[in-house]
């Protein structure tokens, strides 16, 4: 028998398709490189931060049984990862992510996560069928979220009983997909992780700093918030007020992924009990590792 989870993942996990070249790309480009495929989506990049940081997540997502999907559930498995509650389909296909990547960053990416969408509320049976939960008694650990899911889904979730006992915490997917959890920005037991982007995206409208962008998501109805604006001041606003603290200046040697070890850490040390300060000095230091290159990817 597998362990029980100690906290959810709920959302995309597919295969990330990345195409690399050292050459600088521009539309039309066809050039030398290297193609790799590895685990992905936001929700499977979170749980696996989490599992760093000591925590022992279980997925809940929509996977394929095509050969694909074998190769994923294998991969998450080896990963430390709880796949027994994810929702496997017989006619769906495996989701997938494509990027490109040149000298000059990443040119551009798709998402195809339309077997998630596809599969909707398929994915949470086990919170109400008593495997994790059951109305009578919901899931009352936390959860991390992504906005993959459909905004009608994500709408359901902020009005369901279900996670009415659970710690919610949400990440976009992507700043395309920020607006779909404006249902959720009201949820008074969810907590959602933006940088200044996503939360100008959200309020439609700029602000000049994390402090700002926690302020106009508070006027917004937003129950809860952690705002990242990079190497500047980050901010953790509710109703009881906005703290800001620096991120610790660091050489900088990655960026990508930076939000999601900012995001895990903050959720392993208030699962820990720290407090609302300290919770945020342990994200600001596991980032500031992250970015510097002293944790292994
Ligand atoms: N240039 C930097 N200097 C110092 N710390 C940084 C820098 N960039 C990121 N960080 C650290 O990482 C945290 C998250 O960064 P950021 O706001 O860029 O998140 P993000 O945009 O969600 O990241 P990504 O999408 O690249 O994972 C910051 O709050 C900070 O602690
Ligand atoms: O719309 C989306 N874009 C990107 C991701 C994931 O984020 C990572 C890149 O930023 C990558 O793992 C991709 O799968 C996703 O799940 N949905």
């Amino acid at each position: 028998m597998t362990a029980r989870p100690d906290i959810l993942c709920i959302g995309a996990v597919l295969w990330d398709i990345v195409g690399r070249s050292p050459a600088h790309l521009t539309m039309g480009s066809d050039v030398p490189g290297r193609i790799t495929r590895l685990p992905g989506g936001v929700a499977m990049n979170i749980a696996v931060t989490l599992a760093r940081f000591g925590m022992r997540p279980g997925l809940l997502a929509a996977i394929g049984r095509d050969a694909e999907g074998e190769a994923l559930v294998s991969a998450c498995g080896s990963l430390g990862l709880i796949t027994d509650h994810i929702y496997r389909s017989d006619d769906l296909p495996t989701d997938r992510y494509m990027a490109v990547e040149g000298a000059n960053g990443l040119v551009a990416a798709i998402a195809d996560a339309h077997s998630l969408e596809a599969a909707g509320a398929k994915i949470l049976r086990p919170l109400s069928d008593g495997s994790l939960g059951s109305s009578a008694r919901p899931w009352n650990g936390p959860v991390a979220l992504d906005g993959n899911l459909t905004q009608a889904l994500l709408a359901e979730i902020a009005g369901s009983g279900l996670f009415a006992a659970a710690d919610l915490r949400i990440a976009p997917a992507s700043p395309g997909k920020a607006e779909r959890l404006l249902p959720l920005l009201p949820v008074a037991n969810a907590t959602i992780y933006v940088n200044r982007e996503e939360a100008e995206l959200i309020c439609q409208r700029t602000f000049g700093d994390a402090r700002a962008a926690a302020e106009g998501l508070l006027a917004r109805g937003t129950a809860r918030m952690l705002v990242t604006d990079g190497g500047r001041s980050t901010a953790d606003g509710s109703v009881d007020g906005v703290l800001t603290a620096e991120p610790p200046p660091v050489l900088v040697t990655r960026v990508t992924g930076a939000g999601d070890a900012f995001m895990a850490a903050h959720i392993a040390a208030e699962t820990r009990g720290e407090s609302r300060a300290d919770a945020l000095q342990s994200a600001l230091e596991a980032a500031a590792h992250h970015v510097s290159g002293d944790i292994g990817s």
